[in-house]
């Protein structure tokens, strides 16, 4: 089993506002993208990262494979794909540069469901009641029962990824929504509530402050 680590990285960050893109806003005095790299390239079974960047940021990073970015993140990883094929890599992971916080444990029991499944990636059971709402009025309920809330690193053997990819019409989710739809069976592994997606401004407090606990590392 040879596994690489696809860190997707192109978008623009529009929601997390602030100068630059939030990939390369600080956390604890280093950016964002730096601490989400060095948590893979800590991991003993990751043998090569490729970092997937928006053309106008291709000359921020050395050290590591790049590959230039797609117009969405489907693109993007698509883009990335293509650079690990013919390169003896079998599994890949795909993650989000936006989740600075995740643990060796999330990331070990992705890579550990893959010697059983063709796909596999964390989640998080939904516990709070889910309602409907308009106008600032609740309108309905729904039922919770069997939901999740996905996050990455999205593990797939890479020949399945690959062809999924490449027979997908566009619009999904994430790269489990993708296998899935080219028949792919993804398993399901805990996630981790600090492997948080830094989305909306609040969210680089929180990070910072699980980067500086420890918590999840
Ligand atoms: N064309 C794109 C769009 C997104 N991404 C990556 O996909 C991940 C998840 O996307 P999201 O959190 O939506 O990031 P942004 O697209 O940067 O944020 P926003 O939607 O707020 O602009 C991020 O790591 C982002 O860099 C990417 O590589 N290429
Ligand atoms: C892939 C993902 O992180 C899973 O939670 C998410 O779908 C991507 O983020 P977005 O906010 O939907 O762009």
């Amino acid at each position: 089993m040879t596994l690489a680590v696809l860190i997707v990285a192109a978008g623009r960050g529009t929601r997390a506002g602030g100068p630059v893109p939030k990939q390369w806003q600080l956390l604890e005095g280093r950016s964002v993208l730096s601490h989400t790299v060095d948590v893979f390239k800590r991991h003993a079974l990751v043998h090569r990262i490729v970092l997937v960047l928006h053309a106008d940021d291709m000359d921020r990073v050395t050290g590591v494979t790049k590959v230039q970015g797609g117009a969405d993140r489907a693109a993007s990883v698509r883009h990335g794909l293509a650079a690990l094929q013919d390169s003896g890599i079998t599994r890949v992971l795909i993650h989000d540069v936006a989740r600075p916080c995740v643990s060796h444990d999330t990331i070990d029991a992705v890579i550990m469901a893959l010697e059983t499944h063709a796909g596999a990636a964390p989640a998080i059971p939904v516990t709070d009641a889910l309602w409907t709402g308009e106008n600032g009025l609740v309108t309905g309920t729904r039922d919770r029962t069997g939901l999740f809330r996905a996050q990455t690193p999205q593990g797939f053997h890479l020949d399945a990824i690959t062809n999924a990819h490449a027979a997908h019409a566009g619009g999904a989710a994430d790269d489990v929504e993708v296998a899935r739809a080219a028949g792919v069976d993804v398993a399901i592994v805990p996630g981790d509530e600090a492997n948080l997606k830094i989305t909306y401004p609040a969210d680089f407090n929180r990070a910072g402050r699980i980067l500086r606990t420890g918590h999840g590392h």
